[in-house]
């Protein structure tokens, strides 16, 4: 198992870095998992998952840096699990997209310029709700429990549960 779960949203402070880390650092791990599990070169196969977020689906004003690098890692990670070798690697890439949820990130991202005291941001968090960290881990569990689901992207918020986003495809069993 991998799982590429490192994020930062310096969306003012370093939006480079942001990218960095969100977008190159996903690709670089799931590159690793590719050389070092797949069985077409000697590995055992497995699972990699890919932590992306609800901003990974859906526009939000202010992060734009932040959503940009979501829609990348999973279009990226959905793109991997097309791929038509991806069968005979015994390797299934899929996404975590958890809504807001109660943890480090969330707590200083809401203290930020421009967010702190942003009415419309208090109003999309009262909607959204905020995840416990154990509510994603359960969703997390059912994504790496489930071994027929290369591709799929879950979608882990307060407000609608666990459940994937969008037609889960089987895609590529060779
Ligand atoms: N907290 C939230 O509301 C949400 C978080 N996420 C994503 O979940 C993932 C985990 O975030 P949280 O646990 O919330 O945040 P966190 O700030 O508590 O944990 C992030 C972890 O990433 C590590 N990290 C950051 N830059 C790194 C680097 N260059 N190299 C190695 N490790 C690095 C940090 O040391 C930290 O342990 C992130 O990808 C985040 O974008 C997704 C949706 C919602
Ligand atoms: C200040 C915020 C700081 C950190 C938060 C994290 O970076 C987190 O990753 C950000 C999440 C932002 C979420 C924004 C909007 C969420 C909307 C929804 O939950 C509902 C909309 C779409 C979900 C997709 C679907 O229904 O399939």
């Amino acid at each position: 198992i991998v799982v590429n779960n490192a994020g930062v949203n310096l969306e003012n402070e370093s939006w480079r870095t942001t990218i960095m880390v969100n977008v190159i650092g996903v690709i670089e791990g799931t590159k690793l998992a590719e050389k070092y599990m797949s069985k077409t070169s000697g590995g055992r196969g497995g699972v990699v998952v890919n932590v992306a977020s609800t901003a990974g689906l859906t526009p939000v004003f202010f992060m734009p840096v932040y959503v940009a690098s979501k829609y990348s890692v999973v279009g990226f990670t959905r793109s991997v699990a097309m791929n038509p070798d991806v069968g005979r690697s015994g390797l299934r890439f899929v996404c975590l997209c958890p809504g807001f949820t109660d943890t480090s990130l969330l707590s200083s991202g809401l203290k930020s310029e421009g967010i702190s005291g942003n009415k419309l941001v208090e109003e999309l968090l009262t909607s959204t709700g905020i995840n416990t960290v154990e509510f994603v881990v359960e969703g997390f569990m059912q994504l790496l429990l489930t071994d027929d689901n290369n591709g799929g992207v879950m979608v882990v918020t307060k407000q609608r549960g666990i459940r994937y986003h969008g037609r889960q495809r089987k895609v590529n069993k060779l």
